[in-house]
């Protein structure tokens, strides 16, 4: 039987650290979604500067996503009863609270794996590997 994983993130200007997180996350199964944060639910940090369309085409065309979509825009859970998924991968810094989420999983009887996938490794120390660090860097440069 597929095993199908869910990643999820803002992905506003792509760098290692997502491709590490996404090729991860395939690697917990056999069928790679990814939902791609609204704006609206962007709000523990600034908005992205990408619209949400182009942010999902851009992961979409990563090697190791089968299908990347646009998240719901008031209630997270909406597309997780759809894709009705194996394994649920929070990435190594996201806010959310693993239990939390299981909570709300048993709460709606969705069997699903809650795993939190690890941070990459810098290969150099010069890798920016944060959407927030490489737009510092343009501002510091080109500002
Ligand atoms: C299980 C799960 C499902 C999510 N589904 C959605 C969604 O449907 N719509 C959305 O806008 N954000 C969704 N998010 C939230 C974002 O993916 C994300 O965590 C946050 O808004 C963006 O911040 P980040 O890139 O720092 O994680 C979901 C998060 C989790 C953990
Ligand atoms: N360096 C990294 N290593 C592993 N996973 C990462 C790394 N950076 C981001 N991710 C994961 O990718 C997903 C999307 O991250 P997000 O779009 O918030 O990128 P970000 O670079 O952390 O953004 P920002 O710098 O604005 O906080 C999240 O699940 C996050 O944990």
């Amino acid at each position: 039987m597929t095993r199908t994983v869910i990643a999820q993130g803002t992905f506003d200007i792509l760098h290692p650290g997502h491709v590490h997180y996404l090729e991860e996350a395939a690697a917990m199964g056999d069928e790679l979604y990814v939902i791609v944060a609204r704006k609206t639910n962007v709000d523990h940090k600034e908005a992205p500067i990408c619209p949400a369309t182009q942010r999902r085409d851009v992961v979409a065309a990563l090697e190791a996503v089968d299908e990347a979509i646009l998240g719901h825009e008031e209630d997270i859970f909406v597309p997780i009863e759809e894709i009705d998924p194996d394994v649920i991968a929070l990435g190594h810094d996201q806010h959310h609270d693993a239990d939390a989420i299981r909570t709300a999983l048993e709460r709606r009887r969705i069997d699903c794996e809650v795993r939190r996938a690890s941070g990459r490794e810098a290969a150099s120390d010069d890798e920016l590997l944060s959407t927030r660090l490489i737009i510092d860097r343009i501002l510091e440069r080109r500002g």
